[in-house]
């Protein structure tokens, strides 16, 4: 194992054999399952990467609890519930939502008794009509386009055990939809997966993170991000044709592709590019563990925390 800064360096072929050591390996059944429900993840990553992660998780669990334990019993007080906060960070486009969803269906699996629940901070961002009246539309994703005093009153009530709603956005109409909320209700894991969420906010005195208690960052080289962000705006373009309430309507309908791929072109260029780079790649240094994924999205090295 090479040990760089902070992180222990560990590549694929290591990690998957905490893998063999330590954990009951997933039936057949088990994995068709999960293929069924998320099948943009190769089962070789499920069974190599995500199985040690879960197990780690797991320790992380009753550490968590056993601190939980030692406070309530000094303050003579009961024990209550306070949820394990997973947090998600990255690119637009490396593949987070993918990861978190992933990772709550084997959280799921490992731990039928425990509740698991799952947000993005895409939710938080302020809807495009608020945007372009403060004249940021452009910077949608950007820090200052997040109403981030709602995501930290949102991650107090989640742990403080309180009912606690997000807001929801939808990629396909590229706008927060009025009146739908995910509903969070004391869960025993909450995962928050959103490009801000190692991130410092300007007008804030808490990060979002001090509210985690293990933080994932998912990385991958700049050129596969951008093919990634150009491959999934084809499929939302594709999906967009026969739906006039879908944002690219009129794009899909215009026939006109190339002009089409060019706007995205631009818009990972200006828009998604300069994020990245001055405002997300800046916060990995924050998260307890790096996925490094190789252009096939396969998980190539991780990087867990020393300290
Ligand atoms: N492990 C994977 N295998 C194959 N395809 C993947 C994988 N992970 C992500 N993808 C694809 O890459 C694209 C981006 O993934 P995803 O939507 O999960 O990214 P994201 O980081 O959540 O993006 P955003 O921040 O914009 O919501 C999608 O088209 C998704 O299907
Ligand atoms: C919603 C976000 C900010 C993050 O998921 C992103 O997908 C996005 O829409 N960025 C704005 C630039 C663009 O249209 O890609």
């Amino acid at each position: 194992m090479k040990e760089s800064l902070n992180y222990f360096k560990i590549p694929r072929a290591k990690w998957r054999e905490y893998y063999e050591k330590n954990i009951v390996p997933l039936t057949l059944e088990e994995l068709e399952r999960i293929k069924s429900l998320n099948d943009r993840i190769s089962m070789k990553d499920v069974q190599e990467i995500y199985m040690p992660l879960v197990y780690y998780l797991e320790m992380q669990l009753n550490v968590q609890r056993f601190k939980q334990e030692q406070t309530a019993r000094f303050l003579d007080k009961p024990m209550t519930n306070v949820p394990f906060v997973i947090g998600i960070a990255g690119s637009v486009a490396v593949g987070k939502s993918t990861t978190a969803r992933l990772l709550k269906i084997l959280l799921k699996e490992a731990f039928p008794g425990k509740k698991v629940q799952l947000i993005t901070t895409d939710g938080f961002l302020y809807p495009n009509a608020k945007l372009k009246e403060l004249g940021i539309l452009e910077r949608k994703g950007f820090p200052e386009s997040y109403d981030m005093e709602e995501l930290i009153t949102f991650m107090d009530k989640v742990k403080n055990g309180e009912k606690a709603s997000a807001p929801v956005y939808s990629h396909q109409v590229y706008d927060i939809i009025p009146n739908r909320y995910d509903i969070v209700d004391n869960p025993n894991i909450l995962i928050v997966e959103g490009i801000n969420v190692l991130q410092l906010p300007s007008n804030q005195r808490i990060y979002v993170s001090d509210y985690f208690d293990f933080s994932i960052y998912v990385d991958a080289h700049e050129k596969d991000i951008k093919k990634w962000y150009l491959e999934r705006f084809e499929m939302l373009l594709d999906g967009a044709f026969n739906d006039p309430h879908n944002y690219y309507y009129s794009l899909a309908q215009s026939g006109k592709r190339d002009e089409a791929f060019e706007i995205a072109k631009e818009t990972w260029r200006k828009v998604n590019h300069v994020n990245l780079r001055d405002y997300i790649l800046p916060t990995k240094n924050r998260a307890d563990l790096i996925i490094e994924k190789g252009h096939d999205h396969i998980i190539n090295e991780l990087l867990l925390r020393k300290y």
